[in-house]
């Protein structure tokens, strides 16, 4: 039986900027998305049923998982019947900030729209995205840097990648989102700086000046909560990145490098234990 193979990465957030509260609960925001060399592989086998298996036991392999959500959530809206073996090969980990689950979900409903034939639309498929998660649009529709604001499924490319290395590194504490978006500080009546501007500014014009500006809203909640965090961000800078943060709602750290020795020097004065990855410059999902 054929069986196709497809790697879903994963994201980091170059900035994110928390700017209110939205009357469904769901909060709006600011954020640059950039791609990361760490993904998932998921493996698609015709079946008669929607159907999954996952190398991480900590995962359901139930309706709750977002690669059957994913395919549901295709069926219901095209009436198909038509089904899936899917096996996911975890290794994004999840709690992470990495958006992991999230682009597990994009994978699936951009593959079984092609392995079903069923032609749904870009727009369509869109709408069925963000009703999975709020990182699902970006995983769906861009291979790049992107800017994002609404709930983060408005989206622009940007055009342009990040010239830098970058270290990604899970500090093994698992956050969930819902925790990050009740704890963070809020600061809602600040000026909130211009970031599609300032990333073009940092990677295309190579202005350091910039870094300053993406500031992650849920660091200083994070960091109070769970100190081992904080201790990544201080070991990177410490091993000299020109940028340090956390990644989305966390616990994942990431630096971003000018030269590959130093990031490679950074991973390894990192604990043995935390799982790392390295991303070049001008990296891309294509
Ligand atoms: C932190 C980020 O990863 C930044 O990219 C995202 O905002 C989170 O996106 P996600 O994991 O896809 O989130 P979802 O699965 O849609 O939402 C989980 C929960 O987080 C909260 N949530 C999420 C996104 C958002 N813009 N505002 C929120 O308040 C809501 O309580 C929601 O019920
Ligand atoms: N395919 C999947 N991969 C990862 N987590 C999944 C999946 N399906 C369901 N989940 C559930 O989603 C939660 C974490 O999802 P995810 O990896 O997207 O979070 P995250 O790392 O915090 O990323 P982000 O908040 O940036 O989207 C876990 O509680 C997990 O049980």
């Amino acid at each position: 039986m054929h069986t196709l193979s497809v790697n879903s990465f994963a994201k980091i957030n170059l900035g994110l900027l928390i700017t209110g509260k939205r009357d469904d609960g769901y909060h709006t925001l600011e954020t640059i998305f950039a791609p990361i060399n760490w993904y998932d592989t998921i493996e698609f086998t015709e079946s008669g049923t929607v159907s999954m298996s996952c190398s991480n036991v900590d995962l359901p392999v139930d309706e709750n998982n977002l690669c059957i959500r994913a395919a549901r959530s295709l069926q219901h809206f095209s009436g198909t019947s038509k089904g899936v073996s899917m096996t996911l090969l975890k290794q994004v980990p999840f709690g992470a900030g990495l958006g992991g689950g999230s682009s597990d979900a994009a994978t699936v409903l951009r593959v079984l729209n092609e392995l079903w034939q069923l032609n749904v639309s870009q727009t369509d498929l869109h709408k069925l995205a963000v009703k999975l998660g709020a990182d699902v649009p970006y995983f769906l529709s861009m291979k790049g840097l992107a800017y994002a604001r609404g709930i983060g499924d408005e989206l622009e490319d940007l055009g342009f990648t990040l010239p830098w290395y970058v270290v990604t590194v899970f500090p093994e504490e698992h956050i969930s989102t819902v925790w990050a978006y009740r704890n963070f500080y809020k600061r809602f009546d600040r000026q909130i700086p211009d970031l599609k501007k300032s990333a073009s500014e940092l990677c295309l014009g190579g202005n350091k000046a910039m870094f300053p500006l993406f500031e992650n809203d849920f660091e200083p909640a994070v960091f109070d909560h769970f100190p081992a965090v904080r201790a990544v961000k201080s070991a990177l800078l410490d091993a000299g990145t020109v940028f340090a943060s956390l990644s989305g709602s966390g616990s994942a750290v990431f630096g971003l490098f000018e030269e590959e020795r130093d990031a490679l020097e950074a991973m390894k004065r990192l604990p043995e234990n935390y799982r790392k990855s390295l991303t070049p410059p001008g990296f891309t999902m294509a």
